[in-house]
């Protein structure tokens, strides 16, 4: 064969090849604004209401959090969005689809369930390469899709291992990488990082950070900072019920207020010549200042917890770090000293505020 016609040869089998990769790989549709729209939905288990009149709607693009303690309902809720459950009532879409349309769904969502079970005997690569071949692709794709979400969830070295071998965190990140074959439109991710250790933990949630605005990733977790840290917005559930929801600034308040934890007195100093339980203390004449400042509207004072609680009205010129300088200084010209600040009341402090305890 001359060397012009194996070369002829060797460019039909790229053209075939691309041509074959094109037809495995769908043209996306549209996505929709809303990835997720949840309307008056309820589930029952018998006389069980796990989720009730719960709507919702979580816009693309975004990493969402669903919070709440035990039996709030996210899980039946994930359960009812991966069309795992029927909803009892209600109406749910996800990419415009509801979530049983399986053929127009298929590589779309991906999901991460809270208990998922890896198949014991497979190794791992072989079990990622299934579950990319059940999306439809050829096996050299699926190896190269298997391939590259493995290396995403920093897991390469584990191809040839068996599912059986691996640590609790190692199974829950080829989890992970499982939820994210095939860079799926919406991604499902319930208590991700569940069970692993903190460095483990971190490499998860630089991981979603990096997926941030390439799908909608819906995640639930115990773990409010970090949820705090991911999230753009959050919904709060209560016994099945929707709380609160709203961006992550507006569900702690970061825009309406600001807490000052006040330090200790300097060594040496008579406690009550410092703490505010005195009138004309350093810490009393602080406070005052910080409530003659006009841009506050209101300042509250816990002697138990040290923390001054600031409220504001943000308008114009006027946000929350505009009155961390104003505040600050304030109770600096007093000598009051400060060891934090922080915007808003912190995630966690908001949902013990609107989540009851047990009966
Ligand atoms: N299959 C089921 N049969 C009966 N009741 C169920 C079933 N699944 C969930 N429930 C109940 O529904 C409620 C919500 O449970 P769900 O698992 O959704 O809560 P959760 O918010 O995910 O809790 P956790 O944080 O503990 O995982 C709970 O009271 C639970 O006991």
């Amino acid at each position: 064969m001359s060397p012009e016609s194996s070369l002829a040869r060797e460019q039909e089998k790229i053209d075939d090849a691309a041509k074959q990769d094109q037809q495995e790989k769908p043209k996306k549709k549209k996505v929709a604004e809303a990835a997720v729209r949840m309307k008056h939905v309820t589930k029952r288990f018998g006389s069980k209401l796990a989720v009730d009149d719960l709507s919702l709607e979580i816009r693309a693009g975004r990493v969402y959090g669903l919070i709440g303690p035990n039996g709030a309902g996210k899980t039946t809720t994930f359960s009812m969005l991966a069309g795992y459950l029927q909803p009892t009532d209600g109406n749910i879409e996800v990419l415009g689809f509801s979530p049983h349309q399986v053929s127009e769904l298929k590589s779309r969502v991906g999901v991460l369930p809270q208990d998922a079970i890896l198949p014991p005997l497979d190794k791992v690569g072989e079990f990622l390469m299934h579950m990319a071949r059940l999306q439809g692709t050829s096996r050299d794709r699926a190896e190269s899709m298997a391939r590259a979400v493995l290396d995403e969830v920093e897991g390469r070295d584990w191809w040839n291992q068996r599912c059986s071998s691996l640590s609790h965190g190692m199974a829950k990140r080829v989890q992970l990488a499982q939820a994210l074959l095939g860079d799926p439109d919406v991604v499902l991710l319930d208590e991700p990082t569940g069970g692993l250790d903190p460095r483990s933990a971190y490499e998860v949630r630089q991981l979603i950070k990096g997926r941030k605005g390439r799908c909608t990733l819906i995640v639930s977790s115990h773990n409010l900072q970090e949820l705090e840290e991911i999230c753009d917005g959050a919904a709060i559930l209560d016994r099945g019920k929707l709380v609160a929801s709203g961006t992550i600034a507006q569900l702690t308040g970061a825009s309406e207020e600001v807490h000052v934890k006040i330090g200790r007195p300097p060594r040496g100093m008579d406690a009550s010549a410092y703490r505010a339980t005195s009138a004309d203390s350093i810490v009393s004449r602080g406070i005052q200042r910080v409530r003659d400042l006009p841009i506050v509207k209101r300042v509250e004072y816990d002697d138990e917890k040290n923390e001054l609680v600031v409220y504001f009205e943000r308008s114009g010129e006027v946000d929350a770090e505009m009155v961390i300088g104003h505040v600050l200084w304030a109770l600096l010209q007093e000598q009051v000293r400060i060891s934090g600040v922080i915007k808003g009341r912190g995630l966690e402090r908001r949902v013990m505020d609107l989540t009851d305890e047990e009966d």
